[in-house]
Order: C-alpha cells, then sequence, then structure tokens
C-alpha cells in the first residue's frame, strides 16, 4: 500500500486515498513549492477549490512535475456565488482554465446552498456526460442533502466530502455513504490540528511508534474513508503519507471512535451563511 493506492468510485474511476489538500496554501511561490514537493513525495491527488484561489499554481505545479495527466487525480469545487445552471457550467470552464487542464478528475459542489444545489447539479451531470470531468460529487452534504439531490439526479454522487475527524466522527453519514456506494472523503481530516494533543492519541502514538497525526489519519484509512490532509511542510507531507504501514486494533478503532464529541472547526452544513 502506498500514496498510489486507491479507492474504486461508483462508475469505477480509482481515487488515491491519500491526496493533498491546499486550503490556506498561498497562491505564487508557496503553493507551486507545496504542490511540487507533494508529488515529488508521491503524492498523486490534490484537492483545490475555486475558493482556495490558487488553481492556477496547482496546475502550473502538476505540469512543472513532467508526469503524466492521467496519474495524477485532481479536484476542483463549484463555490457557493457560483451555483446554478448555467453560472456552474461557467465556473467549472473558469477552473479548467485556471488549472490549464482539459479534465477534472472530480469536480464536487462545494456547499449544499438551498435552492441552487440540484440545478447545480445538473450542469456537473452536463459536464461528466461531456466527458470534461471523471466523476462528480458534493461537499458537506448531509444525509438529508444527499438524499434530496438523489430524489432528482440522474446521476448518482460518487464522493461527498465532508469535515470528518475522531472529533466529529459522523457514524450515521458514513454508513449512509457506504451503503449508497458514494465514497466519504474527509476534510479536516487532523482536525486542523487542533486536537493532536489528545491523551488517547498520543497514548495510541506511543503504542504503535508513529505520531498521532499519523494515527488520527490511519483512523481515517481503516473506515475507508478517502483522506487530503494539508500541509505545507515536505516533513508532514512526508508523515501524513506513511499511514500504510501499520494497523491499529479493532479495541484501539473503537477508543479512537469514543474520542467523538460532535464538534466542528468549521460551520454546520445547515447553519453555513450562505
Ligand atoms: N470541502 C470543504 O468545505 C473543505 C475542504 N477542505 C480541504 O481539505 C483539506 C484538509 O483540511 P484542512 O482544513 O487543511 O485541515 P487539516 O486537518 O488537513 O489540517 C491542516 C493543519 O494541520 C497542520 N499539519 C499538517 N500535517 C501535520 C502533522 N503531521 N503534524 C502536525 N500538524 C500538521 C497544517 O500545518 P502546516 O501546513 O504548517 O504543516 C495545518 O495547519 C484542505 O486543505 C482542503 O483541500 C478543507 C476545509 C473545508
Ligand atoms: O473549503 C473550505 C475551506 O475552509 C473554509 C473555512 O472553514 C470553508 O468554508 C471552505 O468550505
Amino acid at each position: 500500500m502506498s500514496l498510489t493506492s486507491t479507492s474504486t468510485l461508483n462508475n469505477g474511476v480509482k481515487i488515491p486515498w491519500v491526496g493533498l489538500g491546499v486550503y490556506k496554501v498561498d497562491k505564487g511561490e508557496v503553493a507551486l513549492d507545496t504542490v511540487k514537493s507533494a508529488l515529488d513525495l508521491g503524492y498523486r491527488s490534490i484537492d483545490t477549490a475555486s475558493f482556495y484561489e490558487n488553481e492556477k499554481e496547482v496546475g502550473q505545479a502538476i505540469r512543472n512535475s513532467g508526469l503524466s495527466r492521467e496519474d495524477i487525480f485532481v479536484t476542483s469545487k463549484v463555490w457557493n456565488t457560483e451555483q446554478g445552471y448555467e453560472e456552474t457550467l461557467k465556473a467549472f470552464d473558469d477552473s479548467l482554465n485556471k488549472l490549464g487542464l482539459d479534465y477534472l478528475d472530480l469536480y464536487l459542489i462545494h456547499w449544499p446552498v438551498p435552492g441552487k444545489f440540484k440545478d447545480t447539479w445538473r450542469a456537473l451531470e452536463e459536464v461528466y456526460e461531456q466527458g470534461k470531468v471523471r466523476a462528480i460529487g458534493v461537499s458537506n452534504f448531509q444525509i438529508h442533502h444527499l438524499e434530496d439531490l438523489m430524489k432528482d439526479a440522474k446521476i448518482k454522487p460518487m464522493v461527498d466530502q465532508v469535515e470528518f475527524h475522531p472529533q466529529l466522527y459522523q457514524k450515521d453519514l458514513l454508513d449512509f455513504c457506504k451503503e449508497n456506494e458514494i465514497q466519504l472523503e474527509a476534510w479536516g481530516p487532523l482536525g486542523r490540528s487542533r486536537y493532536l494533543d489528545d491523551p488517547v492519541l498520543n497514548e495510541l502514538a506511543d503504542k504503535y511508534g508513529k505520531s498521532p497525526a499519523q494515527v488520527m489519519l490511519r483512523w481515517h484509512h481503516q473506515h475507508e474513508i478517502v483522506i487530503i490532509p494539508k500541509s505545507t511542510k515536505p516533513h508532514r507531507q512526508k508523515e501524513n503519507a506513511d499511514i500504510f504501514e501499520f494497523e491499529l486494533s479493532e479495541e484501539d478503532m473503537r477508543k479512537i471512535d469514543e474520542l467523538n464529541q460532535d464538534k466542528r472547526t468549521g460551520k454546520h452544513p445547515d447553519e453555513f451563511p450562505y
């Protein structure tokens, strides 16, 4: 198992289990260097969004890498103010242009904007059917949003990317996604580094000879969740990728499950100020 090991989405497309997130990675040199070091270390999946304002640098770093386009999995997202059918078709083209790519691997609805996300989804179905994106999905969708979307959708979402970490163990959503063949992807898988001093995670880190961050990430992996930890630092990128060579016991998985406090670092999807 390595950074090239993948989960298979419900349409057969393969997504790496571990990718690099690039939110708050400043455009310019920082973004170029961050994506370069990740690709050099073997990362093959990058998660960006029009909202992050670094698509240009992400695309440039991918082209500079000399890797084949088909070996890299690129995700972007349509932002809230860009939602609606026509608006999303335009936003998709803008993202492709900024990235300098002729197709995306995954395009997501960033948040379930009330009254808009169904029209937005029709636009995603359209670009998917045109072959401009290999998979489509959603982000920050709760079970009720998924159920609502799937009532009218021609194509079922392949991915739901949500905030997920031990302090926000969304078991019902995870089970729902598994039942419906929707791949759950965790944003903030390190809890944005706020809970790394948790005593249970530290005790387990000592037990397995790993860092608390690696224990957290491995917990997601054993729950079959795709993760996209962000770091601008090569030594942390390396650490976050080194989670394939150890296994948490069932008892230790349960101990981490029990850390849940329904605690979010971001907004609740039903309360986001749309
Ligand atoms: N769909 C959505 O609405 C959202 C999607 N996302 C996506 O998910 C990605 C990941 O989430 P994000 O919010 O960045 O949070 P993460 O949980 O990935 O945490 C990132 C933070 O942890 C630090 N860090 C990284 N690795 C380590 C380590 N090994 N030890 C200690 N600290 C570490 C980073 O600092 P440093 O860089 O200094 O190493 C940074 O401060 C985003 O970058 C973005 O792509 C994020 C938020 C919302
Ligand atoms: O992707 C994102 C990055 O983080 C932001 C602040 O929490 C989110 O709003 C956004 O969805």
